[in-house]
């Protein structure tokens, strides 16, 4: 990523420069003047440009017209604007003006590059029948670096939804003929959590208890129209902030932190989230404990760095080989887990087998370095039942077939009996 900052100022220039370079892996170009600007901008591709409003050779903004004459999304900064100048950077299409008053400006910059940047990779769904309305909306977020996709009617938006995933957030008016706003978030909501997709509702009614029931009824936010830009933008990066942390909260609570696969925990309640399904009652189920073989070996004779990469590497191989409906997980240390709902015991134990001899047939290469990496697996089958302590069974019973297999010299794999 490249960024370029105008900014006469040498002192101010050097701090920002400092601050971008702390949070973003970036090459930053810094320009004191329009000239200068001009010339970076016909040998460098830019991600965004910062640019003061008056630099000793452009008094009146004439970098904000150069920066987007070039198609690269411009932050202001600026010691004052008054409401006639804000306005016309808000039309001219600016990402934000920032005024230069104390350190938080500076972050402030700093986070916005960041959103722009977590942006690039957002879709927006933007649901109205008014074409004026949608446009001005798509303009606002387009401005920010979205991917955005607009639809006239709740019913489209439904099969839009259906058939394009990922998108986070959808944005909706609630007067539209048909369905309306309401009846579309219950809809969507029957498919999609607030965790999954966040929701802003838009309406022109000044009616004060509909913020409160399109929230009720599962809108993240509501807005009344027409909207403030400003109040607008931060409405919709703080609903996707909230997804964000909600997202980072998840993934500290149910993967591992060393390797990225699931963690005991996630494991446990998804298989007594399955022991709760009425569908899987009766459904085979095969359960391996899988330990590496003299690990302690590994990280004494390669140092703790390696054993890590080992782990990762392990971890890796494995969620390859079991995909689908398997829950791949590392219960701690050097011991991982595999459960393989619907699958029998004979057709669990061959797979063992071919992940135990991949490892042998294919070793482990790190820093040039071949590492002979072997496994003991214990296997263990039962059929999903009512009773929740039958998983700690099933789990105590792969335990022991895994002691078995490290017993037995390792390097095995051994079924419970
Ligand atoms: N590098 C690294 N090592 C870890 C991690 N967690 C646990 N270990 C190490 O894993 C090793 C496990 O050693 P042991 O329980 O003696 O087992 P082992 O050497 O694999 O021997 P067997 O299981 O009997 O084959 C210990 O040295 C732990 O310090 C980790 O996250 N990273």
């Amino acid at each position: 990523m490249r960024i370029l900052i105008i900014e006469d100022s040498n002192v101010l220039a050097r701090v920002l420069q400092f601050m971008l370079k702390k949070q973003h892996d970036c090459i930053i170009d810094i320009a004191p003047d329009l000239a200068t600007a001009k010339t970076l901008f016909e040998i460098n591709d830019y991600f965004v440009a910062i640019t003061d409003l008056r630099l000793p050779d452009a008094e009146n903004g004439e970098s904000v017209e150069l920066v987007l004459g070039n198609g690269i999304p411009c932050i202001v900064l600026t010691g004052s604007l008054d409401h006639k100048q804000r306005q016309r950077l808000l039309q001219m299409g600016i990402v934000d003006y920032v005024y230069k008053e104390n350190k938080f400006s500076y972050e402030y910059v700093v986070k916005l590059v960041s959103t722009l940047q977590r942006n690039i990779d957002t879709k927006v769904l933007v649901v109205d029948d008014s074409i004026v309305s949608r446009k001005i909306l798509k303009n606002l977020l387009k401005q920010q670096l979205f991917d955005v996709v607009d639809v006239d009617s709740g019913e489209k938006a439904l099969t839009l939804l259906q058939d394009l995933s990922g998108i986070r957030l959808l944005i909706t008016d609630y007067n539209m003929p048909g369905m309306d706003g309401f009846e579309l978030i219950l809809r969507v909501r029957e498919k999609f959590s607030r965790e999954e997709l966040a929701i802003i509702g838009l309406s022109n009614e000044g009616n004060e208890s509909l913020t409160a029931r399109f929230i009720k009824n599962g809108a993240n936010d509501f807005l009344q129209k027409p909207v403030v830009h400003e109040e607008f933008l931060c409405r919709v990066n703080n609903t996707l902030d909230s997804l964000d942390m909600i997202k980072k909260l998840w993934e500290l609570a149910n993967l591992d932190y060393l390797t990225g696969i699931f963690n005991r925990r996630y494991f446990l309640s998804k298989l007594k989230e399955l022991w709760g399904t009425e569908s899987y009652q009766g459904v085979i189920i095969s359960v391996a404990m899988l330990d590496i073989d003299f690990f302690k070996r590994v990280n004494d004779t390669h140092g703790h760095d390696i054993g890590d990469i080992v782990l990762k590497e392990f971890a890796h191989r494995l969620s390859n080989k079991f995909k689908q409906d398997c829950i791949v997980a590392r219960l701690g240390g050097e011991e991982f887990v595999v459960a393989m709902p619907g699958v029998e015991c004979d057709t669990a134990t061959s797979l063992m087998e071919e992940f135990r001899e991949s490892l042998l047939t294919l070793p482990f290469i790190i820093d040039d370095m071949q590492l002979d990496i072997s496994s003991s697996i214990g296997l263990a089958v039962t059929e999903v039942g009512k009773s929740a302590s039958m998983i700690e069974d099933l789990l105590k019973s792969a335990d022991l077939a895994l002691y078995r297999a490290k017993s037995e010299g390792r390097n095995k794999v051994c079924v419970a009996s």
